[in-house]
């Protein structure tokens, strides 16, 4: 199993780096977890409709070329369908069980995912209805992935 996870913009914040890096190393006993970060455009505050889409546009293009033919991809996307921890770990158990062995999550960049990448997708993926900073995200959706191991293995988690 190969799991990526690919995000838009570095991460800057110390604290979200020394999460993702724990949930990262927990995880190494379980799958490796690829971490691709592809460079973001500059989206100021006063931004046109028809700017914003040049923007996401522009890291579509950076996030496609990241994705293989062959990879079942899931983006998080707030209008997604949510799923328990539980639906999650099942989910991606059953992927493996039909030999989909490389599955990237996407996370969209300060303005979100453009449609070439929703389109894409093999499925859109919600954490809630509300909108979370993409950086953390990437903190969330780690701990997702490690839970979803944890389940998989029958091994105790938090609740
Ligand atoms: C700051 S949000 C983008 C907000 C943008 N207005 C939108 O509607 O997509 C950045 C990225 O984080 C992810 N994200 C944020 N909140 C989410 C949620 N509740 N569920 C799933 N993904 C979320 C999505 O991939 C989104 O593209």
């Amino acid at each position: 199993m190969n799991i990526s996870i690919i995000s838009v913009g570095k991460l800057k914040e110390k604290y979200l780096k020394s999460g993702i890096e724990e949930y990262t190393k927990r995880l190494g006993s379980y799958t490796k977890i690829n971490e691709i970060e592809v460079a973001d455009e500059k989206a100021p505050e006063q931004l046109s409709e028809a700017d914003m889409e040049i923007v996401k546009k522009k890291e579509a293009e950076r996030i496609l070329a990241k994705i293989s033919p062959d990879a079942y991809v899931i983006a998080l996307a707030i209008d997604g369908k949510m799923k328990t921890s539980e639906q999650l770990a099942k989910d991606i158990e059953s992927l493996m069980t039909y030999g989909r062995s490389k599955i990237v999550f996407v996370i969209g960049g300060s303005l979100g995912l453009h449609d070439e990448v929703l389109k894409r997708a093999d499925e859109k993926l919600s954490f809630s209805k509300m909108t979370f900073p993409h950086q953390l995200m990437r903190l969330i959706l780690v701990e997702q992935v490690y839970r979803a191991f944890r389940i998989m293995k029958g091994e105790p988690y938090h609740k």
